[in-house]
Parts: C-alpha cells; sequence; structure tokens
C-alpha cells in the first residue's frame, strides 16, 4: 500500500473527486484581508509559536478527542501564540474545515490550514473556510505542481508555508521566491521525529534569505531552544499543547528560551 504519505494522498485524490463532483464550495466567510504571518514573523522580536488543533495523527492515534476547537484556539490565544495551525484531514487526523472556520472566525491572529493539498480545489476550500496560510509540501508534489499551486495561493491572498524535510527538498522550495520555509522533524514515511533535521536544513535556508518555522516533535523549552539555535524563527507544535493540562503553561515556558539568551 505504500508509505504513509502515499496512503493520505491516496485518500485525497478521492476527496478532490467528490468535492469537484458535487461543488461543495460555498462563498468565502469572511471578506476581511488575510492576516499576514510572514509580516508578523519578520517582525517579531521572540520565538514565534504557531499550536497546532490535532485530534490524532496517523504516528500517535488519538491524541486528544476531547478538546473543543474553538476552546482549545481561545486558550492558544490568551497564551500568547502568533498563529494557529488547524488540521483539516478527516480520514487521518479526524479534523474538518468546519474546525478551520470555526477557529478562524473566533480569533485574531493567521490561521493555518494545514492539510496534503495536492489540487487547487483545495486551496478555494482553504480559503473559503477562513484561512489565512496554506501548507504545501515538497515530498507531495513535483516541482511543477508545487510552483503551480504556490502561485495559485498567492492569487487568492494567501501566504504559503513550504514544508521540506531534506536538502534536496530545500533546494526545490528555494528556486521560488517563498519566505516562509518549513523543516519537518518528523519523516512522513517513517515517522522518526529527529530535531537534527532542523539543525542541518535551517542553516542553509537562513542563508538563502528565508524564514524558518521548525515543525514536529517538539515537547519542551529545551528543544525550543535547540531549534532556535539552529535558526528557526518559529515552532510549529502540536501534539504537547493537544495533551497539556496547562496549556498556557507549556506555551509560556517554549518561549523562555529567548528571555534567557537576552540575558546572556
Ligand atoms: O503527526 C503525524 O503523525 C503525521 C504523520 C504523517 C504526516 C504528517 C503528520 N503530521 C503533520 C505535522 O506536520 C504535525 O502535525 C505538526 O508538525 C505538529 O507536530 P507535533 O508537534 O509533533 O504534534
Amino acid at each position: 500500500m505504500g508509505t504513509i504519505l502515499d496512503q493520505i494522498i491516496h485518500e485525497k485524490r478521492k476527496f478532490i473527486k467528490q468535492l469537484k463532483e458535487i461543488n461543495l464550495m460555498k462563498e468565502p466567510m469572511t471578506l476581511k484581508p488575510n492576516r499576514s504571518f510572514i509580516k508578523d514573523l519578520q517582525e517579531a522580536k521572540e520565538i514565534s509559536i504557531i499550536a497546532e488543533f490535532k485530534r490524532a495523527s496517523p504516528s500517535k492515534g488519538i491524541i486528544n478527542a476531547n478538546r473543543k476547537p474553538l476552546e482549545q484556539a481561545k486558550k492558544y490565544r490568551q497564551s500568547g501564540v502568533d498563529a494557529v495551525s488547524v488540521l483539516t484531514d478527516e480520514p487521518f487526523f479526524q479534523g474538518s474545515y468546519q474546525d478551520l472556520a470555526v477557529i478562524s472566525q473566533a480569533i485574531d491572529v493567521p490561521v493555518l490550514c494545514k492539510d496534503f493539498i495536492i489540487d487547487s480545489i483545495q486551496i478555494d476550500l482553504a480559503k473559503s473556510n477562513g484561512a489565512d496560510l496554506i501548507l504545501l509540501i515538497a515530498a507531495a508534489l513535483t516541482d511543477d505542481k508545487l510552483y503551480s499551486l504556490y502561485e495559485y495561493a498567492k492569487s487568492k491572498g494567501l501566504e504559503v508555508l513550504m514544508e521540506v524535510h531534506n536538502e534536496v527538498e530545500a533546494e526545490r522550495v528555494l528556486k521560488t521566491d517563498n519566505l516562509l520555509i518549513g523543516i519537518n522533524n518528523r519523516n512522513l514515511k517513517t515517522f522518526a521525529v529527529d530535531l537534527s533535521i532542523t539543525e542541518t536544513i535551517a542553516p542553509y535556508i537562513r542563508r538563502a534569505g528565508r524564514l524558518v518555522i521548525s515543525e514536529s516533535g517538539m515537547k519542551d523549552e529545551v528543544d525550543v531552544e535547540r531549534v532556535m539555535k539552529a535558526g528557526a524563527n518559529g515552532v510549529l507544535v502540536g501534539e504537547t499543547f493537544m495533551k497539556h493540562p496547562n496549556v498556557a503553561e507549556v506555551i509560556s515556558s517554549m518561549k523562555l528560551p529567548l528571555l534567557e539568551m537576552r540575558k546572556r
């Protein structure tokens, strides 16, 4: 059956086919201009945190089915996160576009539609449900697809987080002018998480003048400090925030490394 990424993409193709058949598209729910995460990140004086709403995952199964999107997103916002990521994939992550819409309407920071996008109709769907930025995963796309979906997202006023896992993928995304590059520490084929992936690739991406988000596997401030030292401008954290009984506490502890570094 192939890797988990192959399986996800296989399901996604079925979903897109249905979507095109039933034409579920609705009018954009909001007329307000997109919130720019890139601008915030360029102006940020401390590590930026993207907090993810993630009920379940292929690697962990159910992470936390009890948290409600609205409550969790409000807690994230009150804890000072800079953006919220919403997994909209249903079969593997138990997410939905409804989650995205609810969260986008409730908070004033940029919202990332975290999905496995292979067709422009998914970008329309993300936009119409309130996304400010979308994810494009280099490993899931040919160069042509990656570049055309990027152009399409930009034409819709959306920002793009381009995700890479190794130097070859990094080289591919650096051929675009996209500023926001995510380094996923989780191998999407084996699920192994290794923060040294950020340490290896971030300096290369930073030298190219781009902004780096280190994604996956961060448990505490030690991990955040490690990826910051490698050059990350921000982190994307899901499981740790979804499981922790005190979200505000764990988020503020992750902001500490920078304060400590400033004191030195
Ligand atoms: O999380 C997974 O198991 C997974 C498996 C296959 C493809 C993608 C997957 N996760 C998507 C993500 O990138 C993470 O949800 C995100 O970076 C947060 O990771 P974490 O903090 O480790 O929950």
